[in-house]
């Protein structure tokens, strides 16, 4: 299975990848969350379902449950299922000084490109939404290590949202591919507009109840809203 995320692709968001099946309608995709998972590689080697994966295990310093004990080796073991189409890589885990093994990032990174598998190279912010030019350089600096640079930040209210919204725009405009999206009621819409800009993935839960940021639309709601949009 593969993704090249050239086109806008719906990442359907689940700690249980059993609840494949009620995705397909919707997605392109799963986002399987590692770190929610009780036995991830036993999840992803018994996998049979139809959408190719995109496996994340996020750090627990980035919003996530993953203690740094063999966090980056179980994605590099994720990369010999066939199913797994991308993987997700922190980009303060690639930053000399940052706050995990940056060497052992790098060489999950040329892992990745070994077998042809795309890699999000992602950035979050729980607090608040950097002013522009932050937001900007620190989209391009994904960019530049990843086949797809990710930005997840909070709205605090409908201006982040716009902040968003414009480096989207700029950041796509000098050719490079992006995902964004802020988190947080303010930010929700941008999750459908998003797109409109030039962000190529997107995510909600395939449990609603279940969410994996604050925000998210549901799954069916998304694929509508961006559909619509970008008709
Ligand atoms: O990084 C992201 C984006 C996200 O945080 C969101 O805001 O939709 C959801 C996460 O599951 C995913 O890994």
């Amino acid at each position: 299975m593969s993704l090249s995320f050239d086109s806008f692709t719906l990442a359907a968001s689940t700690a249980d990848l059993e609840a494949e099946p009620a995705a397909r309608a919707d997605a392109d995709c799963v986002e399987f969350r590692m770190d929610l998972a009780d036995a991830p590689l036993g999840a992803l080697a018994s996998y049979d379902g139809d959408l190719p994966i995109l496996a994340t295990n996020r750090a627990a310093w980035e919003g996530g449950e993953a203690s740094e004990v063999n966090r980056l080796g179980a994605l590099e073991a994720a990369l010999e299922c066939d199913a797994v189409a991308a993987i997700d890589i922190e980009l303060a885990a690639l930053e000399s000084g940052g706050p995990g093994d940056a060497d052992r990032a790098e060489a999950l990174l040329a892992a990745a490109r070994a077998v042809g598998v795309p890699v999000v190279v992602s950035t979050h912010d729980f607090e608040g939404t950097p002013p522009e030019p932050e937001l900007a350089d620190r989209l391009r600096r994904a960019g530049e290590r990843g086949d797809v640079g990710k930005i997840a930040v909070t709205a605090r209210d409908v201006g982040d949202a716009l902040s968003v919204l414009s480096v989207t725009h700029e950041v796509t405009r000098a050719g490079v591919d992006v995902a964004t999206m802020a988190m947080g009621a303010a930010g929700s819409h941008t999750r459908a507009v998003a797109p409109v800009y030039g962000s190529k993935i997107g995510y909600a839960p395939i449990d609603p109840e279940k969410a994996t940021a604050p925000g998210q639309y549901g799954l069916e709601t998304l694929r509508g809203l961006v559909d619509r949009l970008m008709e």
